[in-house]
């Protein structure tokens, strides 16, 4: 059945016209299920009851059910577990901050990129989301706060530009009128680079943040974190970002996450600098999160700092991600590790 919730609304007027509708339903429809965000086709009020059975028959009306929510008692960042309607379970995070509420939503069940620290892809991918499965952590987090969304960030669970058609189609649904009308400068999407697709979305001349995830200074260091590296050079994913810029006006974001010895040095930072010294950025520095399946470790206070310094007197923008929600469930996708683990031994 299709997938009402993934329909733009003029998808939808199509749709009600084939199946003998006034094309005005379509609207109401659409704003029921991404204004009002209802999940039931019950909850359509002003539908007649034949119109409510037809949907039924005809579309699917997905929708997520909480299964966990984890909240800091240090910074009231909220932890959510969802399961989806084929079982799986994935996660998003809702942090507070004093210019707005921002959800950090997953892209896909798991990922497949292998990114030697990250607790996303252990069990690698299972499948990427479908675009109503995106928006639905984001209505279900409103729904469950009673607070208005600000900004989004796609940077849980899974690598958005390799679930690319679902992405922008999410995009459109969460920014266009009708819906929550979310200012496409209030989206950021991060990726691990995948080059194609990052010069394809630069070409959608959108207003969105595009996060690259750099990790390291050089090619040789950044394929023994990320084995994407063995596919796209450094110069080629940095000539993307310089793509993206060219297109959009948009400065890149660069997440570096700092990993003890292994990246943070003062000569780390002088490369970097170099590297990213002629492209418009910003460089977020993420101490990194360590996870229990690999020895990686967070670098030193002092290290930090002095990276940073070091970056500052080049004349780089600069900042320290702010750790969220530090005492529940650490890392990205740890959280959904570990409840699936617990699953599997049948606890
Ligand atoms: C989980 S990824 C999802 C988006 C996309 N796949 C990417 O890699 O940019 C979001 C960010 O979290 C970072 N990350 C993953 N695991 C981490 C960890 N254990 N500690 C700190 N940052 C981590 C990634 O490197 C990336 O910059
Ligand atoms: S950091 Fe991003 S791309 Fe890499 S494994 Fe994790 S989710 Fe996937």
């Amino acid at each position: 059945m299709t997938d009402i919730k993934s329909l733009t609304l003029s998808e939808l007027t199509q749709e009600m016209e084939s199946i003998g509708e006034k094309k005005f339903r379509a609207a109401q429809i659409y704003s029921w299920l991404h204004e009002r965000l209802v999940d039931d086709f019950d909850e359509m009020t002003n539908l007649s009851k034949g119109l409510r059975e037809k949907l039924k028959e005809n579309y699917e009306l997905p929708h997520l059910t909480l299964v966990r929510v984890q909240t800091s008692k240090i910074d009231e960042t909220s932890k959510f577990l969802f399961r989806l309607s084929d079982g799986n379970v994935i996660e998003s995070v809702l942090m507070k901050y004093h210019h707005g509420n921002s959800v950090c939503i997953s892209s896909q069940v798991g990922c497949r990129m292998g990114c030697r620290f990250c607790a996303s892809t252990l069990d690698g991918l299972e499948r990427g989301l479908k675009p109503s499965e995106m928006l639905d952590q984001i209505y279900q987090i409103q729904k469950w706060s009673k607070e208005r969304v600000h900004n989004v960030v796609v940077m849980g669970t899974g690598e958005p530009l390799d679930n690319y058609d679902a992405l922008l189609r999410f995009i459109h649904l969460l920014t266009c009128e009708g819906g929550l009308h979310i200012s496409q400068r209030n989206l950021t999407v991060s990726t691990c680079g995948i080059v194609p697709n990052m010069r394809r979305l630069a070409d959608e001349k959108l207003q969105i943040t595009l996060a690259l995830s750099l990790h390291a200074s050089s090619q040789e260091k950044r394929k023994t974190l990320m084995p994407v590296a063995n596919k796209y050079e450094l110069s080629e994913v940095l000539d993307a970002c310089r793509y993206y810029f060219s297109q959009t006006g948009r400065r890149i974001t660069f997440e570096y996450s700092l990993v003890g010895g292994v990246n943070d040095s003062e000569e780390d930072a002088r490369e970097l600098t170099e590297l990213v010294k002629d492209i418009n950025c910003h460089i977020n520095l993420i101490p990194v999160n360590p996870i229990k399946e690999r020895d990686y470790v967070q670098s030193d206070t002092g290290a930090i700092q002095r990276f940073k310094n070091k970056l500052e007197k080049s004349g780089i923008n600069v900042t320290i991600r702010r750790e969220m929600g530090r005492d529940i469930d650490g890392a990205c996708g740890q959280l959904r590790k570990s409840y699936m683990d617990t699953e599997k031994r049948g606890e």
